[in-house]
């Protein structure tokens, strides 16, 4: 058998222009794992007043993160891809890896379309998304789902679900939190936010948030936390219903009060620098930290293409094939 690897992750805009953000958000926004409104509801707000409003204030916030190549998630996501096929050729492992995209291009489409032409005959699809959400793992298999209904000859199909608790993943964070610490500093306070989801996907038994709170345990016991050393909260939110708490952005206004001066901020759930951590949480939650009297701030890179990261995707990798 000839198996071939899919990296998944949520996409980006093709450029930071009101258009180009436009399209990338109507196509997410109409996914119905995302909102799950009744289309008479949502379709109206969506094209009357989320995307002619919101498209153009985003554009801006994509202009002030983006990088002389393209949009740091894209950028961070081609430089994964590569960096995995050199691993797994260093390994002695003769396996194509394809990057697709939930929205926007590379298409999750395209991704299998470049496996097949290399005889792949099966499929380890792998969402960079260490905790399984509906709104974002579900949504991939979705995908898959839709391009194999084309397909004669489906391919074997390994699907990783989540890795919130895998040994590399929790070892690659806390090297990188360890990393960060010998060249910065130390803070008070170590704070996981995680991109947020609405309370009520929770409720009907979407298990990230737990998955969420099991990966912060598992790296406080890694660092060897003491419980006021550490917390857990949630960013991003989008819309008016409640959505998991703590909020982060609520939570910075909070800290300094608290005696926490000085604070690491780490994003575990993002595997790739985007609009969420280079724009929200290390300038807009920086602001809002400082402003309430907090005096120092470190935003905690994602791991990226960093080895150790690279290393627990060949893991990933090798798990799937035993
Ligand atoms: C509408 C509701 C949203 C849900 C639910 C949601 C879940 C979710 N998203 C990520 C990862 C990313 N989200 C990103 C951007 C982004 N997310 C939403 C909305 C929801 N996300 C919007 C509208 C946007 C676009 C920006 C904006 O308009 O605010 C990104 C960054 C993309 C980039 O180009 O840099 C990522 C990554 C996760 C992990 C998640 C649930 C677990
Ligand atoms: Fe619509
Ligand atoms: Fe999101």
């Amino acid at each position: 058998m000839k198996t071939g690897v899919l990296l998944v992750n949520l996409g980006t805009p093709s450029a930071p222009t009101s258009a180009a953000v436009k399209a990338f958000l109507s196509q997410f926004l109409h996914d119905h794992r995302v909102v799950d409104l009744p289309r008479s509801l949502w379709c109206p707000l969506l094209h009357g007043i989320i995307l002619p409003f919101r498209a153009p204030k985003v554009a801006k916030l994509y202009q002030s993160i983006w990088w002389p190549d393209g949009s740091p998630l894209m950028v961070v996501s081609r430089r994964q891809q590569a960096a995995l096929q050199q691993a797994l050729q260093d390994e002695g492992i003769d396996m194509p890896v394809a990057l697709g995209m939930s929205y926007g291009e590379p298409s999750i489409g395209s991704a299998w379309q470049q496996l097949k032409e290399q005889g792949t005959d099966r499929v380890i699809v792998l969402p960079l998304y260490p905790q399984y959400s509906v709104s974002t793992t579900a949504s991939v298999f979705d995908s898959w789902a839709r391009l194999m209904k084309k397909e004669r000859r489906m391919p074997a199909l390994r699907f990783v679900h989540d890795y919130h608790d895998f040994s590399g993943y929790i070892q690659a964070l806390a090297d990188s939190v360890r990393a960060h610490w010998e060249a910065h500093g130390r803070g008070d306070m170590l704070l996981l936010s995680y991109h947020g989801i609405p309370k009520r996907f929770e409720n009907e038994g979407d298990p990230y948030g737990q998955q969420c709170h099991r990966t912060s345990e598992l790296l406080a016991q890694a660092l060897e936390l003491e419980p006021h050393q550490w917390r857990t909260t949630f960013q991003s939110r989008f819309g008016r219903e409640e959505w998991l708490k703590p909020y982060t952005d609520k939570t910075m206004e909070k800290l300094p009060q608290e005696g926490i001066k000085k604070l690491d901020v780490i994003c575990p759930a993002f595997s790739a620098d985007c609009l969420e951590t280079l724009e929200e949480i290390a300038e807009q939650n920086q602001e809002l930290f400082l402003k309430a009297g907090g005096e120092q701030y470190h935003y905690i890179p994602a791991l990226n293409d960093n080895q150790a990261h690279i290393r627990m995707m060949v893991d990933l990798v090798c798990r799937e094939l035993a």
